[in-house]
């Protein structure tokens, strides 16, 4: 996990506002070890924290747009990026960053991108072009978020509340599934999935189809170019999917490239 610390609409924007910002970002330093990164446009900050997982030699946040007009520092991991970047083919992507594509699609879409990734995630986007901003948690609050409100009207969001807890003078959980847009001034639900409905299932229960769901959720998040995103997760999931089906399923599943990769170089470490 990174550490996002972002200060939007700040009418402060000296020397000393910066060396602030650095400052409560450097709380953030144990979430991402392998880069530091501010932006500053006027009186907004984006910094950035980076556990490096996905193209750690030129991934480092923030991460821009061709023009840099749109600027995003992210914490998460988009399961989703190769599949979106060719539904952006007249985009050119600087990085192979998974979180390179928020920038593009923002660019192409609009605001209403964000269900269309298919990740864990929070971001802050700043459009340098009329300083608007849009902010996101992923569907249930897997990456952790805060916003916060200074008393000249500034937002600050982090990724924990010791960033903002001493600058703002309210705070709260930015909640899971939601986006907070600028333009609108508020945050509204943009995941809407179809079971949050009262409604009560009438499919029956398949554990087939419960199994295939667990296998396919295990393996798009064995996503990574180094070993430290994923480390926790392949501790268990042999062992889960042993449970399920035997040694067979584990074996044909260590079959597949990415996942040799990755138990070659974890025994290795
Ligand atoms: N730890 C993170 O949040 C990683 C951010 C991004 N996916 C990267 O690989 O750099």
């Amino acid at each position: 996990m990174c550490g996002i610390l972002a200060v939007l609409g700040c009418s402060d924007d000296s020397q000393a506002k910066r060396v602030r910002v650095l400052e409560l970002s450097r709380r953030l330093r144990h979430r991402g070890p392998d880069w530091s990164g501010l932006y500053q446009h006027g009186g907004s900050y984006l910094s950035h924290q980076r556990l490096a997982i996905i193209d750690p030699a030129s991934g480092d946040q923030p991460l821009f747009n061709e023009d840099q007009a749109i600027v995003v520092t992210v914490n998460g991991e988009i399961y989703n990026h190769e599949e979106l970047r060719k539904r952006l083919p007249n985009h050119k992507f600087r990085t192979g960053s998974d979180c390179d594509v928020i920038a593009h699609l923002y660019e192409e879409y609009g605001e209403n991108f964000v269900d269309m990734l298919d990740g864990m995630f929070s971001f802050v986007l700043l459009d340098t072009r009329d300083n608007s901003f849009i902010v996101a948690r992923d569907a249930i609050g897997i990456t952790p978020l805060y916003i916060g409100w200074g008393l000249d009207g500034s937002v600050w969001i982090s990724s924990e509340l010791k960033g903002l807890n001493d600058d703002c003078e309210h705070f709260e959980c930015f909640p899971p599934g939601h986006l907070y847009s600028s333009k609108s001034g508020g945050l509204r639900r943009w995941y809407n999935p179809p079971w949050f409905c009262e409604a009560i299932p009438s499919t029956p229960y398949d554990p087939l189809v419960l199994r295939n769901a667990f296998e396919k959720a295990v393996i798009k998040r064995l996503m990574t170019d180094t070993m430290g995103g994923t480390t926790p997760f392949l501790l268990c999931w042999p062992r889960e999917l042993t449970r399920f089906e035997g040694c067979t399923r584990s074996c044909r599943l260590s079959r597949e490239p990415s996942t040799m990769n990755f138990i070659s170089r974890f025994r290795m470490v």
